[in-house]
């Protein structure tokens, strides 16, 4: 439920014009400042909020902006103080393009434009590195446009200094049930907020330890949310509540983005950016923007500067590049060239254009967005708060239980009280409990309401062979836990177009097979009406 705004506050020196946007515990503004004269941003703090630990943590997030406001992609603080009400403020800049989150879903972007705000974006993030600071929301939406259509990063209100505890946010999951019920208080407990679109996989362990190649991560998930139009977990015609999300990112099951003009190396960048594991992915921001920047050369576009304060890293321009205007600036931040390119390998689950063995498309084209390629239910996007250490817990089912209208209830918006339990204890148990199964009969269960009840636990099948012959190939699934009667059902989803089928025996055979074609497949235990919520999703051969 959306909330009402509160009243903008009367701030000397300032002409309120409109409400621009509220988030979970503040409203942004737009003023006219008087002097000088411009308009700009002002964040206010709810009333409600303004007990120690939500005004401290404003407070933070004002001063951890302000660090790093001289940097071109961050958006800039002017001020900050506090109102007659009472109420902490701070003035920025006044951001008046479109985010991220509000173009991916407009436009296509274009190979070059998600390149270009790839490296500006880590350039922003790699200044909050340098400075010890973790953004750990990055995500579209934090991503604004200023006057000139730049990207500005926002947002820092969950981040961290590199070497502390996660910031400690209060109310729990607990509370939130008791207010949910009761409109009483509940227990006080630390809890870490989130983003799961864009989430690393280490976010969802019991006591998250996040460093900066968790940010590498979400970045990694913009650039690509950006390209495909829709979240790197999110699976066209299937279930994309939030359990089903976190699976597919602690299976590493990137949805193949099926996009002729965006390059193998491109793709590789990506994969490399939100690998499972972390060690497999870029070890910083500038290390991520640098492949970036080799695939702009590759394609023969200008490097776009990573412009980082106090890393005086140059590397040999390439001639042709020396004028550059990207790379000079009015700034005090230093500039990273492009280096020479790197060959990377690109694993096929990623990568399904057709034809891949096809040289890449150097090419920029307007690619136009048809209905196919537009995600057909929206993924939960909001920043969420999960309590950590995380405990199981068993509750009633509720279902119809309303989220608090406001404040640190946010993370009531993945559907609901028991959508939250069922994650919290989902997670401890290092499993996700396949009660959320879709039923079959009804067909695919759409968006987080698929997440409420907890049913039963139906096995996740697990690969037992695959044999590819001239025409055919046959991959095998096992059942870890069978029990009579129970069955798989399992289709391509490399062709959406194809029906589900189910086998008892779990021997798939794809017929007319060609050697080295990669075929993708998704394969759940079927057990009565319902399957396994968290299907067995790999391409082979792997
Ligand atoms: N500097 C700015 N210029 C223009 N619009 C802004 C600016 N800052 C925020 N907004 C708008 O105000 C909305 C709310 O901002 P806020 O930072 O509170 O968002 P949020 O991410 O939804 O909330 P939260 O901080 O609770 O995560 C944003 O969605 C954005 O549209």
């Amino acid at each position: 439920m959306r909330r009402s705004a509160s009243q903008p506050p009367e701030l000397p020196g300032y002409t309120f014009v409109r409400l621009l946007g509220s988030g979970g515990f503040s409203d942004v503004f737009l003023y006219e400042q008087e002097l000088p004269r411009r308009r700009v941003a002002v964040k206010v703090l709810l009333t409600e909020e303004l007990v120690g630990a939500n005004r401290a943590a404003f407070v933070a997030e004002a001063n951890l902006m302000a660090q790093l406001s001289a940097h071109p992609y961050i958006v800039t603080i002017y001020h900050a103080d506090v109102a007659s009400d009472d109420r902490p403020y701070f003035v920025m800049e006044y951001c008046s393009g479109p985010s991220l989150a509000e173009r991916y879903k407009q436009e296509t972007f274009q190979v070059a434009d998600a390149l270009r705000t790839g490296v500006r974006l880590s350039s922003a993030v790699a200044t909050a590195h340098s400075a010890g600071i973790l953004h750990r929301d990055i995500k579209p939406a934090n991503v604004l446009g200023n006057d000139y259509g730049w990207p500005a990063l926002t947002d820092f209100g969950i981040s961290s200094a590199l070497d502390d505890e996660l910031p400690v946010h209060t109310g729990t999951l607990a509370s939130a049930l008791s207010d949910a019920a009761t409109g009483t208080g509940g227990t006080e407990s630390a809890s870490v907020g989130m983003s799961v679109p864009w989430s690393p996989p280490e976010m969802f362990e019991d006591d998250p330890q996040p460093d900066v190649r968790s940010d590498v991560f979400s970045l990694a998930a913009t650039i690509y949310t950006v390209l495909a139009g829709q979240t790197p977990f999110e699976v066209r015609g299937r279930s994309n509540g939030t359990l089903d999300l976190i699976g597919r990112i602690e299976r590493g099951a990137i949805t193949p983005l099926a996009r002729q003009d965006v390059p193998r190396s491109l793709v590789a960048v990506l994969q490399k950016g939100m690998a499972s594991d972390r060690n497999d992915r870029f070890a910083t921001a500038v290390d991520f923007a640098r492949a970036l920047q080799r695939v702009e050369l590759e394609l023969g576009y200008s490097p776009t500067a990573i412009d980082v304060p106090n890393l005086l890293i140059e590397a040999p321009h390439r001639s042709d590049e020396a004028d550059d205007a990207d790379a000079t600036r009015a700034r005090s931040v230093a500039t990273i060239d492009a280096q020479p390119a790197a060959p990377m390998i690109v694993p096929p689950v990623f990568d399904a254009r057709p034809g891949s063995d096809a040289p890449a498309a150097a090419g920029d084209s307007t690619v136009v967005r048809t209905p196919q390629n537009i995600a057909a239910q929206p993924v939960d996007e909001a920043t969420v708060v999960r309590r950590t250490p995380v405990v199981a817990e068993t509750v009633e089912p509720a279902a119809d239980t309303e989220a608090p209208p406001r404040g640190r209830g946010k993370w009531l918006v993945w559907g609901g009280v028991a959508a939250a339990v069922l994650i919290a204890g989902a997670v401890t148990a290092g499993i996700l409990l396949g009660g959320d199964g879709e039923d079959i009969a009804a067909g695919p269960t759409p968006g987080a309401s698929g997440d409420a009840i907890v049913i039963d636990t139906i096995p996740t099948p697990t690969v037992g062979s695959v044999v590819p012959g001239d025409t055919t190939l046959t991959v095998t699934v096992i059942n870890p836990d069978p029990l009579d009667g129970d069955e798989f059902v399992w289709r391509r989803y490399d062709r959406p177009d194809e029906a589900s089928r189910a086998i008892d025996d779990g021997v798939i055979v794809i017929k007319d097979y060609t050697p080295g074609d990669s075929v993708c497949l998704e394969v759940s235990v079927k057990r009565g009406t319902k399957a396994s919520a968290n299907a067995l999703e790999e391409c082979f051969p792997q």
